[in-house]
């Protein structure tokens, strides 16, 4: 079954925890949850504090994205407020081995992001240490972009590298997914879809997580 993680950047922050309940009675898998720094991207968003207040809301994976130059500094403060998962930008991280050790030390699943213009080829190293390998399909900062179709590419290897290797890492894609762009990143590998706009958008929650969840799977 292909998962479905709603990132609640592009929730009602006004209402999150009625956005929270909403997307967990409407079938989401995972809550995808944006922390930008202002630094590594242009945007600046949710902190630890944030995530613990979620946590006793929902059962759901709280699904983390770092977004930060230095994540180190911050992997136990979002361990310690309920992340299920912390995944880390390989262009942020120079020491990534040890960034990932720390992230399972704290007794959480690790990830690992390429950004859309980073080779595969800079994290084959650390595959067969990581949980989750989430190809970012859009220039990270922002909801509402345009699919960037090349990526498509590396979602291809990352799944040939995973079947070679007998490997079991989820491969995750985010930015621009919705019903059409899903059915391809499916095809080429993808476990789990981040989609923002495509579920927070829509005023039927259910509808739109089901219409995104392709059936096909590899
Ligand atoms: O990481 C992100 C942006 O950096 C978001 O998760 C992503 O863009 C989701 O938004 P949308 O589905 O609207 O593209």
């Amino acid at each position: 079954m292909i998962k479905i993680a709603p990132s609640i950047l592009s929730a009602d922050f006004a209402h999150l925890a009625d956005e929270i309940r909403d997307i967990d009675q409407a079938g989401a898998d995972y809550v995808h949850i944006d922390a930008m720094d202002g630094h590594f991207v242009p945007n600046l968003t949710i902190g630890p504090m944030i995530v613990k207040a979620i946590r006793p809301l929902t059962e759901l994976t709280l699904d983390v994205h770092l977004m930060l130059s230095n994540p180190d500094l911050y992997i136990a403060n979002f361990a310690e407020a309920g992340a299920d998962i912390i995944s880390v930008h390989v262009e942020a991280c120079p020491h990534l081995h040890r960034t990932i050790q720390l992230i399972k030390e704290k007794g959480v699943k690790a990830g690992v992001v390429l950004n859309p213009a980073t080779p595969v080829s800079s994290v084959l190293p650390i595959l067969h240490e990581v949980d989750l390998v989430l190809q970012m399909s859009v220039n990270p900062g922002f909801g509402g972009q345009t699919f960037i179709s090349s990526t498509l590419r590396n979602i291809k290897e990352l799944a040939d590298y995973r079947r070679t290797h007998y490997l079991n890492y989820e491969i995750e894609v985010d930015g621009g997914v919705n019903a059409s762009t899903a059915v391809e990143c499916v095809e080429a590998g993808a476990t789990v879809l981040v989609a923002g706009s495509a579920v927070f958008g829509e005023k039927d929650r259910t509808q739109a997580i089901e219409s995104i969840r392709p059936t096909l799977r590899k």
